[in-house]
């Protein structure tokens, strides 16, 4: 039977997790039924949640690097010095055309409107494939407390897997997105090489930094008390690098390396959000670091994001270059497979930055 609005508000006789997770209602299902109190399944621990006392202030932020002249050197270095200092950066004047983020944009929008049974179709106890993924939350059999979110993620393999299982209503468009996006992430890869002494990416350099890529459609609904939850908690990625296409609403916190700060990164029109993933610290012997950060949950507004994570293939394994060692530098990691490396991260809640500790020596 559908629950009422009453119900609903009473969460204590009502099975929340339930509807949201295994009905594969998701998120958004219990904020289109219309709530006026969160449920208490997502009431996030007092330290988990943004108050405005962590932010240092909205005119401090992350660089932004303009990338029309590609040419001079200096736009290289200021690529390597972000990812050293900030693991974080916004790039603008990138060549990509904005009608592909528009379509990006407007697939997710309509995917996460298409009615439960057809996206639940695409759940892990549904999905005739490991490589489309619907879901909720991060890890919700692990997680204490619920994150406010509703996922797609999808694992490209091939045109025609994506022809064949992505659902129609948002593959062209992310497809897209993927493919005009390419270039700007091989360049980008380039130059933070170089930046580590490796003078040639072979193909085996390549798998390891570009193997594999991962799509995924976030959506955020607006909440009903979003100072009490997350839309997603502290995590760093675990990609050699995340290309992010972010909405207008905003609410992406970043962490200022070495302080207790977070800093929003305000959306601007146009621009994609890069960041350093575990992967890419871990080859680069932690000279690049890949960033904690979080989303806040929005009480006005539904968001959306569209995170394209760029990673070694599952097979390879990771650990400091060879080149980033020559100098006599300690490695700090050891050589883990990656697929199990992600198998960790996707195992328990988020928890900041402890992830990496799976590969620490
Ligand atoms: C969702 O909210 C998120 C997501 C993120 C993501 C940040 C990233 O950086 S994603 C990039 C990850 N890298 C890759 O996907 C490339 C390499 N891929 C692999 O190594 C494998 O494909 C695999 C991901 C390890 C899956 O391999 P498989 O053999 O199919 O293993 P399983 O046993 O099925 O899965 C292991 C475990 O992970 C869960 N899981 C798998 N895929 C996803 C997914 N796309 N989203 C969420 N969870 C996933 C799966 O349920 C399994 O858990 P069990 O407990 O059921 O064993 C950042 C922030 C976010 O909020
Ligand atoms: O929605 C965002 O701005 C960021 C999402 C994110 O960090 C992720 O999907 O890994
Ligand atoms: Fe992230």
């Amino acid at each position: 039977m559908a629950p009422t609005l009453s119900t609903i508000s009473n969460s204590n006789t009502w099975d929340v997790k339930n509807f949201v997770v295994n009905e594969g209602h998701g998120v958004k299902g219990l904020a289109d039924m219309g709530i006026q109190i969160l449920p208490k399944q997502y009431i996030q621990p007092l330290e988990e949640r943004i108050t405005s006392s962590d932010v240092v202030s909205e005119e401090q932020s992350i660089p932004v690097i303009d990338l029309s002249n590609w040419k001079d050197p200096k736009v290289d270095n200021m690529i390597c010095h972000a990812a050293e200092k900030w693991g974080f950066f916004q790039i603008v004047n990138h060549g990509i055309p904005i009608k592909v983020f528009e379509n990006v944009k407007d697939a997710t929008h309509r995917f996460f409107a298409l009615p439960a049974e057809e996206k639940r179709k695409y759940s892990k106890d549904y999905s005739c494939t490991n490589n489309v993924r619907f879901g909720t939350s991060f890890t919700p059999q692990a997680e204490k407390a619920l994150e406010w979110k509703d996922y797609l993620s999808l694992f490209y393999v091939s045109d025609e897997e994506a022809s064949a299982l992505w659902p129609p209503a948002c593959r062209d468009e992310a497809l897209q997105f993927m493919k005009k996006t390419e270039l700007v992430i091989k360049k980008l890869m380039e130059t933070l090489i170089k930046g580590l002494n490796v003078k040639e990416v072979d193909e085996d350099k390549e798998s390891l930094l570009m193997g594999s890529k991962r799509i995924n459609l976030n959506y955020y609904p607006k909440c009903p008390n979003p100072e009490l939850t997350v839309g997603v908690g502290r995590h760093s990625d675990v990609s050699t690098l995340t290309i992010l296409l972010q909405d207008s609403i905003g609410g992406l916190y970043v962490k200022k390396l070495g302080s207790d700060t977070w800093l929003s990164v305000p959306p601007i029109d146009g621009a994609l959000v890069i960041n350093i993933g575990d992967a890419l610290q871990i080859l680069s012997n932690g000279r690049y670091k890949s960033i904690e950060h979080r989303v806040i949950a929005n009480g006005g507004n539904n968001r959306v994001s569209v995170p394209i994570f760029v990673n070694p293939k599952p097979n390879d394994v990771i650990g400091p270059l060879q080149q980033v060692l020559e100098s006599g530098e300690k490695p700090l990691y050891k050589q883990v497979l990656y697929s199990d490396y992600v198998k960790h991260f996707f195992r328990k809640a988020h928890d900041g930055k402890d992830t990496v500790d799976f590969a620490k020596i």
